[in-house]
């Protein structure tokens, strides 16, 4: 890697003790409109499971924009949410042209979730190509969202101190065009060097989970178990990213604070439910109970 990695921050309930999130009051306003686009018509629960994290992140209010066929679906899935239906590719991914049908959500919402369970590289990118430029954050990308970085870093850096990327190590090594094996072999380094390309902070999850921020801060966090590894788990992260941008963290406390709760989530239903076998749709009502932890 080309940029030495500074020494790690290991989160604890303490570090976050000490970096309390926002606590807006005044309504569901002041807390905050989420945004989360994403979906497929192979994959439309990724962005019903992020759209449920975000809300129980503590965001105000809900928005989703979906492939067109499946917006009723989802507006009965996610009874609070203000659903858009979007233009669909010939294969069911939300078209490159859906950028323009979502612009107007998108520059008004106080955060932006793109990606989980977006289908089609090639829409999706030119999705993100055309929609990008428009937005002023606070972001997220996630999965799939992460096409345009990949296919430039410098696409978010009218962005900069607002956006956060929550790859998993295979889509980290996508967007650093490298082997999942350079990944393994230094995660925390790969995460540092996307962060310092991009400049934006990334959230990689794994079994520890690594958060690394443009301007060289890096933290290691612990929290969570093997039952974690299961499909949708990913979409949840992603979703809890967004709802903290939402109500107002700034993009690393949002990356650090998710990271936590998602590991949290997973240790309290290994405790009432069993070390493996629950289920990503579990985790989001775990979320609230996690964040009461660390502040009562
Ligand atoms: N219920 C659902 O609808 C579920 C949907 N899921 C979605 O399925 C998709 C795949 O997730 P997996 O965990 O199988 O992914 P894997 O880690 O197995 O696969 C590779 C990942 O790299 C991404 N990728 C491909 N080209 C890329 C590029 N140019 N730049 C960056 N990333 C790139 C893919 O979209 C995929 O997310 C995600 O969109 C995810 O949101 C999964 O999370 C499982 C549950
Ligand atoms: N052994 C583990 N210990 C702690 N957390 C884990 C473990 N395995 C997975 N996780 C967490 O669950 C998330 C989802 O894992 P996974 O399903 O493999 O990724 P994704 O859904 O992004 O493809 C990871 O990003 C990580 O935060």
């Amino acid at each position: 890697m080309p940029y030495r990695t500074p020494e790690p921050t290991l989160v604890t309930p303490e570090v976050l003790r000490n970096w309390r999130l926002p606590e807006p009051g005044g309504g569901k306003n002041a807390r905050g409109s989420v945004l989360v686009i994403g979906g497929s018509t192979e994959t439309l629960g990724a962005v019903l499971l992020a759209a449920e994290a975000a809300m129980r992140a503590g965001a105000g209010k809900l928005q989703v924009a979906t492939v067109a066929s499946l917006a009723p679906v989802a507006a009965a899935a996610l009874p609070e949410a203000l659903v858009r239906a979007l233009p669909e590719s010939g294969s069911g991914a939300v078209s490159a042209g859906a950028a323009d049908a979502v612009r107007d959500l998108a520059e008004a919402a106080d955060a932006v979730l793109i990606g989980p369970g977006m289908a089609d590289e090639e829409e999706t990118q030119a999705f993100g190509e055309r929609l990008l430029p428009h937005l002023r954050g606070p972001l997220a990308l996630d999965a799939l969202g992460l096409a345009c970085v990949t296919a430039d870093p410098g696409c978010l850096h009218h962005l900069v101190g607002r956006v956060v990327l929550t790859p998993n190590p295979t889509e980290l090594a996508y967007a650093l065009h490298v082997s999942d094996d350079a990944i393994e072999e230094d995660p925390a380094g790969a995460a540092h060097d996307l962060a310092r390309r991009a400049q934006a902070v990334v959230g990689l999850g794994g079994a520890t989970s690594w958060i690394a921020a443009p301007d060289d801060r890096v933290w290691r966090d612990e929290s969570g178990n093997a039952g974690l590894g299961v499909s949708g788990s990913g979409d949840v992260r992603a979703g809890i990213t967004g709802g903290l941008l939402a109500r107002g963290a700034d993009p690393a406390q949002a990356a650090v604070w998710a990271a936590w709760l998602h590991g949290r989530a997973g240790e309290r239903l290994a405790s009432s439910v069993g070390r493996l076998g629950f289920l990503a749709r579990e985790l989001p009502a775990e979320i609230p109970r996690a964040l009461a932890e660390v502040v009562p």
